[in-house]
């Protein structure tokens, strides 16, 4: 099944803490086709999608269009190793956590675990190589000429603008780009595939997004862009009640570095630990008015209530101290106004070209709790139609 992601004007922002300053500096984007399983569906009929697996490829390539541009971003190679690196990194991490630190080297050993990793990451350099080294010769060129040399605007570059001298490398630069995938994808494609099986089990809501979807767009001249996107408030809504829905036992997780006395008189020896109760937050009355229910306008008719239609914290990437999907403070999430960008973009592809739903006689499975994460099913199996009719939109 393919999906045309031709989106010419998506502005995105690379992580970091300058993250404003580069959307308004991103150009264009344009996404080609998009792989989401293995063959275009033409016909209206229902196919069965892997989508945990095909949201993962979507991500790892959207977002490598944005972290490093053409042609890398269409190289399977760089896409199957920016999935491996952060799977078999959280695994090892993982599987390393349960053992002493004393003897976490010689099980890293045994297990291979250090070995992996290190071959992903000279695999990165060996894949990165020649678009790093080429930006640097074109650098060193515009600069003998006395000119300003004005690269790519992707997240590479902003790293070679921005990293120290020394770091001005190719084996540091890609594995920057292995850590900010670690960061990214997995949370992205974890986040859409938890919206599209809430999706499938309140189907009534998909029609009332797909009219909002096609009236910003219209009203933009049919083309989808940054501001048609955050007029999106159905789909934000919804992916926020869906992030509300879906979250973590614990966010904000943080280490004292030092000793501190907290205003209210708690004191923190150096080296406590500290975490938030997300979950908590997230499904208490106090906070949320009859958290048990899956309301996904539940935030676009908070907004509505609010001052003349303004978001007033109701947005999806807002944070705040009982909104904590994307952390909090200093250290909140500096990559998500990027990952709702991406999510509502694919999403008004997969909407305004198909209709979902789950197998005959299924239904949303629940969540799989492993310690304080929450994933969502790995194996279920989303059913995908193409809709009748011609396209509505040149871009899709
Ligand atoms: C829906 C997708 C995402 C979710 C749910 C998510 C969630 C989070 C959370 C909960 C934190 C910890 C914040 C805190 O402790 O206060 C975090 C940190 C971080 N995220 Fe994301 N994230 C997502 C996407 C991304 C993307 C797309 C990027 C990069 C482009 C990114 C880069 C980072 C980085 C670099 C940090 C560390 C920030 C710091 O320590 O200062 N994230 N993310």
């Amino acid at each position: 099944m393919l999906i045309n992601l031709t989106n010419r004007e998506h502005a995105r922002r690379p992580a970091g803490r300058d993250t404003s300053r580069l959307g308004r500096r991103a150009s264009g984007i344009s996404y080609q086709w998009l792989v989401l399983s293995s063959g275009p569906i033409l016909v209206s009929q229902w196919v069965s999608v892997d989508f945990f697996s095909t949201a993962l490829r979507i991500i790892a390539r959207v977002s490598a269009r944005s972290f490093i541009g053409l042609p890398v971003c269409r190289n399977e190679d760089w896409l199957n190793l920016a999935i491996a690196f952060t799977e078999d990194l959280i695994a090892t991490a993982s599987n390393l956590g349960t053992i002493s630190k004393l003897f976490r080297p010689f099980y890293a050993y045994m297990w291979n675990s250090a070995k992996t990793i290190k071959s992903h990451k000279r695999r990165a350099q060996t894949l990165l190589a020649p678009t790093i080294q080429k930006r640097f010769e074109e650098q060193r060129l515009a600069e003998e000429n006395g000119a300003v040399y004005q690269g790519p605007n992707d997240l590479l570059q902003w790293l070679i603008d921005r990293v120290e001298p020394h770091h001005k490398t190719v084996d540091a630069l890609s594995e920057l780009q292995l850590l900010v995938g670690l960061a990214s994808v997995f949370a992205t494609a974890r986040t859409l595939v938890t919206m599209i099986y809430d999706l499938a089990e309140h189907r009534d809501c998909i029609q009332p997004m797909r009219e909002e979807m096609e009236t910003v767009i219209s009203e933009n001249g049919g083309e989808l862009d940054r501001g048609v996107l955050r007029k999106m408030r159905k789909t934000d809504s919804f992916l926020r009640e869906s992030m509300r829905m879906g979250t973590f036992l614990l966010s904000f997780n943080r280490m004292a570095m030092k000793n501190v006395t907290l205003s209210d008189g708690t004191y923190l020896p150096k080296g406590t630990l500290v975490a938030a109760p997300a979950l908590m937050f997230s499904s208490d009355p106090d906070f949320v008015e009859d958290p048990e229910t899956f309301d996904g306008f539940r935030w676009y008719k908070k907004t509505l209530e609010a001052k003349a239609g303004a978001l007033m914290g109701n947005g999806s990437a807002t944070t705040s101290s009982n909104n904590l999907a994307f952390g909090h403070g200093k250290h909140a999430c500096p990559g998500r106004y990027f990952a709702v960008e991406e999510i509502k973009t694919i999403l008004t592809f997969i909407l305004l070209q198909y209709d979902i739903k789950y197998p005959e006689g299924q239904s949303r499975p629940p969540n799989i709790q492993i310690g304080e994460l929450a994933s969502p099913n790995r194996t279920q199996k989303i059913m995908f139609k193409k809709l009748p009719g011609p396209k509505k939109f040149s871009f899709l």
